[in-house]
């Protein structure tokens, strides 16, 4: 039976500071540094687990203390690691700094060894959905969406940043779901930022079904082809640490979108799981299915 989330894409730990006043850049800022798996592909796959799907982390870390580490730590959480591989060298990094208000001040991201994930024979014959890490190479997308076409199993894409959605644009197309912000939706499209809208039907015209369009602090659009879209506000929080916050948003979508909810009532789940987040000092919040029961 199709039941199973299959998630492709990094795994990190991550090394979050967050400074216990105002950021002084060129200084040393007195604060507080967190050491916890991450990865956006990692992070989606954990939360998942946590909120009861049946996931399978797809993913790569290295022969180190760290791999051990973020494995553990993900299978904890429910999700099945056994199709991570355990390549030789260092596990992917990624090192933040965190302003006194839980906002990012600047990051470093290390994971090449995300390049050795080989995806030449995905089995995805018992996947209802397919999410795809907008960290991996275009090769490696382009080979996840032809194995899910060859399945016929529906893929959501997560851009990740400007930068990494420009080299991808070309893939982003027959989708069930993508998620980017104003800024990744323009990488995609070319259109300038301001003009999201008709980058959000070129998205349509390629095939998208849902593009959910984030603006932080104000919410989201869930632009559904064929239906008018639907504005809805972020929940408020007390910022702590805006870490995950977007790999938790689509992880409850996800979950959401398996129980058979339409794709509104889904994004308030993720809503719910990013005020959950951001609102909390981990990455992956682990009462995470608690905090969205109370919420519905
Ligand atoms: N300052 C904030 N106050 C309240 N909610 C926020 C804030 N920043 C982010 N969020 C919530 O987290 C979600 C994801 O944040 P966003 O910045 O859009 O994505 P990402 O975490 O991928 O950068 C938002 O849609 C919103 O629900
Ligand atoms: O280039 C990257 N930046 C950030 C991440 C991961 O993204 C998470 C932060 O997510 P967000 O941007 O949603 O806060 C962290 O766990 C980090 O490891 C990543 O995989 N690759």
């Amino acid at each position: 039976m199709r039941q199973w989330v299959v998630v492709v894409g990094g795994t990190n730990m991550d090394v979050v500071a967050r400074s216990s006043g105002p950021f002084v850049p060129a200084t040393s800022n007195p604060g507080h540094t967190r050491i916890s798996p991450g990865g956006v592909g990692r992070n989606i796959a954990a939360n998942l687990g946590l909120l009861g799907a049946p996931v399978r982390l797809v993913s790569v870390v290295g022969d180190d203390a760290f791999g051990e580490e973020a494995l553990r730590v993900t299978a904890a959480c429910g999700a099945d690691v056994g199709a991570v591989r355990r390549a030789p060298g260092r596990t992917g990094t990624y090192t933040a700094v965190l302003d006194g208000d839980g906002e990012l001040v600047s990051a470093v991201s290390d994971m090449a060894i995300t390049d050795d994930l080989e995806l030449d024979t995905l089995h995805l014959d018992d996947a209802a959905i397919v999410v795809v890490d907008g960290n991996l190479a275009p090769a490696q997308v382009a080979k996840v969406r032809q194995a899910a076409a060859g399945t016929d199993v529906p893929v959501a894409f997560e851009p990740v940043s400007v930068a990494k959605a420009a080299r991808l644009s070309d893939l982003v197309r027959d989708l069930l779901l993508v998620t980017p912000n104003a800024d990744e939706v323009s990488a995609l499209t070319g259109r300038p930022v301001a003009e999201w809208r008709a980058s959000v039907a070129d998205l349509h015209d390629r095939g998208v079904e849902h593009v959910w369009l984030r603006q932080g602090a104000q919410g989201s659009w869930m632009c559904t082809r064929g239906a008018d879209p639907v504005h809805l506000a972020a929940e408020p929080a007390t910022v702590v640490d805006v870490t995950g916050a977007g790999d938790a948003m689509l992880a409850a979508w996800v979950a959401a979108w398996l129980r058979g909810a339409d794709p509104v009532a889904a994004a308030r789940d993720g809503h719910h799981a990013a005020a959950a987040t951001i609102g909390s000092t981990h990455t992956v919040r682990p009462d995470l299915a608690d905090f969205l029961r109370e919420q519905s």
